[in-house]
Formats: C-alpha cells, structure tokens, sequence
C-alpha cells in the first residue's frame, strides 16, 4: 500500500516512521509519501489560505494551491487512489473503515488547518475517484495531521505481516461488534489484586465465555449503541442470560 499525505505541517508525521509503522515500511509493506503543500505555491509569502466568502471567523485553504498539489501526488502513481480528508465535519472514522482502507492500493490524504480547505476541492475530486471527509472523534483539532496519524496506525495495523501475531488484530475490539474485555498478565496477585481465577483454569471454553461475559459487560456499560447495532442473531442465548 502506498500513502500519501498533503500538510503544510509535514514534521507533524514523523511519528509515521517510527515503531510498528516504520518497521512496516522498512520492509516495504508501507510506501509513505509526505508532501509540504507550500511547494505549490508560487507567491512570496507561501500563502495557501484566503478569507472566507460570506464572512465569518478564521481562513479557508485555497483551492488552487490544494488542487495543483493533488494533481501531482495523484499523478506520481498510477495505483487507484482514495482520498481521505479529516474533518470534524466528516462522517465518524471506524474499525469497518480500517479494515476497508487496507484492502485499498493507495491513500492519500488531504490535512486542512484553519477553517478547513475550500469545499470545491473535495467536490471536484469526488468527480474522479472516491473522497471521503472522515472524523476521528466529536472535537475539533488544530488540524487534520493528528487524525491522519490515528487512521494511518488504525489501517497500517491491519496489513499482512505488520503484526507479529495476526489474531491480534482479529481479537480487537470492534472485531465481533463488542469492546474487548479486560487483559491480565504477571504476577498473579498484584497489590493485593489476584488475576481472576478462570484465566489460570486451563479451561479453555470456560476461559471464552468469561472473556465473552466481560466483553458484553464492558460493551452495555460504556457503548450500548455497539449493541443496538449488532445483527440479531449475533448475540445468543448464553449471551442474552448475562
Ligand atoms: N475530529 C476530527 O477528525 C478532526 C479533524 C480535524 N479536526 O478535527
């Protein structure tokens, strides 16, 4: 997979480069690509913001500046590409758009500042190739760099071969529509604490259904709206019966 990303701030994705990641690219699974959008203006001053039309507070990034950048990261390779843009305005960012991200060839994404990039940039590419305006939460960022830095771990994760052990990431959270459970390892009393008994059992299928047990409970009590959106038949009766 190659990745792109447009910033005027490109020292905000060094952390791509290190651990799991840089690994990942070290060994050629990850191709990433990052690119100052000021090496596509062409005034003095750099300027890649304008005042917004119809008032209001803060600057809105320019489309020329943002459109000449994307025509030649977009040209620089001829694997289909989708763009992604982080934006607090975006539809929620998801484990199922990870997994989604991964199967594609090429990301590139767009980081806006300020008030945002001008809306004609996404409506135009949108023409072209797919573009999605994603949030990584309900808060605003300075920018998009940091989100770029979450979805970009979120997806890289995924590819084959970054993780050590594949189950990880099959075991997620999200991975069956539930938060994960609680983890343990040594010592097996810590301040008094002990790790519960089940674990060290060697009962395997008691082992699942108290992880399954904690899940669902972790799950009602900080994302019911995870539950309500599980398929009907996902849960089943020794579920129901917790
Ligand atoms: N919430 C977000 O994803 C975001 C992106 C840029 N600013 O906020």
């Amino acid at each position: 997979m190659r990745i792109d990303v447009v910033t005027i701030f490109p020292g905000y994705l060094a952390p791509l480069r290190e651990a799991l990641l840089g690994r990942a690219i070290g060994s050629g699974l990850l191709d990433v690509a990052v690119h100052d959008l000021r090496d596509w203006t062409h005034d003095v001053h750099q300027a890649v913001d304008d005042s917004p039309y119809g008032g209001g507070p803060g600057m809105v990034m320019r489309p020329q500046v943002w459109g000449d950048a994307l025509d030649a990261v977009l040209a620089a390779d001829e694997r289909p590409a989708r763009l992604v843009v982080p934006t607090p305005a975006g539809r929620p960012f998801t484990q199922a758009d990870a997994h989604a991200y991964a199967a594609e060839e090429r990301l590139v994404f767009a980081c806006g500042r300020y008030e945002g990039i001008d809306q004609r940039v996404v409506d135009h590419y949108a023409d072209a190739l797919p573009v999605d305006e994603i949030s990584i939460g309900d808060y605003v960022l300075v920018g998009g760099e940091v989100a770029v830095l979450v979805v970009v771990e979120a997806v890289a994760r995924l590819l084959p071969g970054v993780l050590g052990n594949p189950r990880s990431a099959a075991e997620d959270s999200f991975s069956d529509g539930l938060l994960e459970g609680p983890s343990y390892t040594r010592p097996e009393v810590w301040r008094d604490r002990p790790v519960p008994d089940v674990l060290r059992s060697g009962n395997h299928g008691a082992i699942a259904r108290w992880r399954r047990d904690r899940a669902l409970e972790r799950t009602v009590a900080r994302r019911p709206d995870l539950l309500a959106a599980l398929p009907p038949d996902a849960l089943d009766k020794k579920d129901r019966a917790l």
